[in-house]
């Protein structure tokens, strides 16, 4: 059990409450730098509020957020992604219009104006799309770098969404349903990415998914969810083995 004290990202006896809905109740949970944390739990359970609330979209009613050890419960947004956090949604928010290449660009662009413009803006030169390319060749996506996002498939559409991530500098990323859409014949070059692009940069993921399968072979700890709490968090084999889990999805196999 990761202390939250020296968690990358600690959420501590986290409640919310909406119009007298209880959506999350007393959520504690320490994720170490460098850890992939998938979190799982039947409908409504619970697990895009829990991400809402890490991200800042969302005030928790009772409890607490640190990035690094640091209190952001009440911070922007903009103020947790300045110290490192990124997010992806369930439903894609890539520039649809724009080239692949543009879509990542932005996010360097937007990483360049985070940091008090002491660098400027990415241009079009060669050298500045350098780091660009090497993003978009990482995810395997440099020969499309000139296509419209919006002519990708879903499955290019999620590694366009890590070129992003990648690009944005994030070291702590929130990943919702990253495999979301995607063809099954395409989901184990996906997780095998993800896996790849959170080993080499060691960043800290935490990652919504319905893919039980793919969430039992990538993550390092499961946190499963049910009626907004948090009712177990712990290594794929053990969330597998307990009784408690299987109760709550229904008797049906992880
Ligand atoms: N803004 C809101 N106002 C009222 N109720 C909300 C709000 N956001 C979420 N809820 C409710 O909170 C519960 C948890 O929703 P949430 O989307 O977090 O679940 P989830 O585990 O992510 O579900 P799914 O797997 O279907 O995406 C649901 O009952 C939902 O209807």
């Amino acid at each position: 059990m990761t202390d939250t004290e020296s968690a990358a990202l600690a959420v501590e006896d986290l409640s919310l409450v909406i119009d007298g809905a209880q959506i999350l109740r007393d959520v504690t949970l320490g994720v170490a730098t460098g850890e992939l944390v998938a979190v799982i739990g039947p409908n409504g359970a619970g697990k895009t509020s829990l991400l809402n609330v890490v991200s800042g979209t969302m005030r928790p009613t009772q409890g607490r957020v640190a990035l690094h050890g640091r209190d952001v419960t009440t911070a922007s947004p903009a103020r947790r992604a300045r110290r490192g956090l990124g997010r992806t949604f369930q439903t894609s928010y890539l520039f649809l219009g724009l080239t692949v290449l543009e879509n990542v660009r932005l996010a360097a662009q937007a990483k360049g104006q985070r940091f008090g413009g002491l660098w400027r803006a990415p241009g079009r030169s060669a050298a500045a799309l350098a780091p660009i390319r090497e993003h978009l060749a990482r995810v395997g996506l440099d020969g499309a770098r000139n296509r419209p996002a919006g002519s990708l498939s879903h499955g290019d559409r999620r590694k366009l969404e890590l070129a992003i991530m990648l690009a944005s500098g994030s070291t702590i990323v929130l990943l919702d349903e990253p495999m979301a859409g995607v063809n099954s014949e395409d989901l184990p070059s996906l997780m095998e990415l993800i896996r790849d692009v959170q080993r080499d940069t060691d960043a800290t993921v935490v990652m919504v998914e319905h893919h039980i399968d793919v969430v039992l072979e990538l993550a390092h700890r499961v946190a499963v969810m049910h009626h907004g709490a948090l009712l177990a968090f712990d290594t794929p084999e053990n969330v597998v083995a307990d009784a408690t889990v299987r109760d709550a999805y229904l008797g049906e196999p992880l």
